[in-house]
């Protein structure tokens, strides 16, 4: 199952460098595992904004959920999802 995610991170200002800069290492090396494994389709920076937009390919909405809420930083993001399916026009048979 595909999905459409946009995450916006809202790190608190009074954050400690330290702790940003770990966090953010520990989303990397996560995310760059999961895209590995392909689960993690797509991941694009939205320009202008500190907020990407993904597609995950996934099992189930729970599987979703559950690797959504296991990087480190899910506490500070607003996400958004949206569900995708074939579309018929598309020439990717990959897409499903
Ligand atoms: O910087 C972001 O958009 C949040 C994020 C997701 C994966 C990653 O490495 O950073």
């Amino acid at each position: 199952m595909l999905f459409h995610v946009k995450m916006t991170v809202n790190l608190p200002l009074d954050m400690h460098p330290e702790r940003a800069a770990s966090l953010k290492a520990e989303e990397k090396a996560l995310a760059q595992r999961l895209q590995e494994e392909g689960k993690w389709r797509h991941l694009w920076r939205i320009a202008g904004h500190y907020a990407n937009y993904s597609v995950f390919d996934v099992d189930s909405v729970q599987d979703l959920h559950d690797l959504l809420m296991q990087l480190p930083l899910f506490p500070y993001m607003a996400i958004e999802v949206n569900a995708l399916c074939r579309h018929p026009s598309s020439i990717h048979a990959d897409d499903r």
